[in-house]
């Protein structure tokens, strides 16, 4: 299970080039800090790695890959329905009975500062709060590439140390995980860092 990245390169339509020549090996156990200014293309990355956007040039490979979760910065939840439904829908769709799943995501909320809020609409919570649901909610998916895009962004200093330690405990079971940050906190923590913003050396 990896990621390989093959001299890739991204520009939208005939715009200026986001980055070329990217090359590298994502590999379960690290943790991948994508740093660089605000529009270097750091969400662009993540979407080449999803797959939901095409390389210009090069290619990226994902062997042995089966589920991706994506943390988007400004997440989208369904307004009416409860933070603990959004986080045990996945787990119903792996097969966990309902009063398992409920059970399983109020756990997973609280491992994200989250127990005040379990049965809070989605509309009802915080840009933080609701960062942090979708989080739980990828990590109930059980993915092997984890993308999260600004994942303390919107936190303070006591929660994100949290959610970076989470981070970190993800990293080390097993996944490939991939933070797009500007948070020196988070690239700290990262075991590895791909820059952007320069041609500072990549991870092989
Ligand atoms: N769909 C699109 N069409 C054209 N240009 C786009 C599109 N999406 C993003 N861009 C541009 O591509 C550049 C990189 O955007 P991206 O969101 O990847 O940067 P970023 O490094 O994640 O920025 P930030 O740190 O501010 O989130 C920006 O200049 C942005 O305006």
């Amino acid at each position: 299970m990896r990621v390989d990245l093959h001299e890739l390169g991204f520009r939208y339509g005939d715009g200026p080039w986001l980055f070329r020549d990217v090359s590298c090996r994502l590999v379960p156990g690290e943790s991948y800090a994508l740093a660089g200014p605000s529009g270097s293309g750091k969400s662009t990355l993540l979407a080449l790695l999803a797959g939901w956007l095409v390389p210009t040039l090069g290619q990226v490979q994902r062997p042995g890959i089966a589920r991706v979760g994506w943390v988007f910065q400004h997440p989208v939840g369904t307004p009416r329905r409860t933070a603990v439904d959004h986080v045990a829908l996945p787990l119903l769709a792996r097969g966990a009975r309902p009063a398992r799943a409920l059970d399983e995501a109020a756990d997973l909320l609280a491992r994200f500062g989250l127990a005040g809020v379990v049965d809070h609409e989605f509309r009802a919570l915080s840009g933080g709060e609701a960062q942090r649901v979708m989080f739980a909610r990828a990590v109930a998916a059980d993915p092997d590439l984890l993308l999260l895009d600004e994942p303390t962004a919107q936190l303070d200093r006591e929660t994100s140390t949290s959610i970076n330690a989470t981070i970190d405990s993800l990293r080390s079971s097993g996944r490939v995980v991939v933070v797009a940050t500007h948070d020196p906190d988070t690239q700290e923590r990262c075991t590895e860092r791909i820059d952007l913003s320069d041609e500072s050396p990549r991870p092989s």
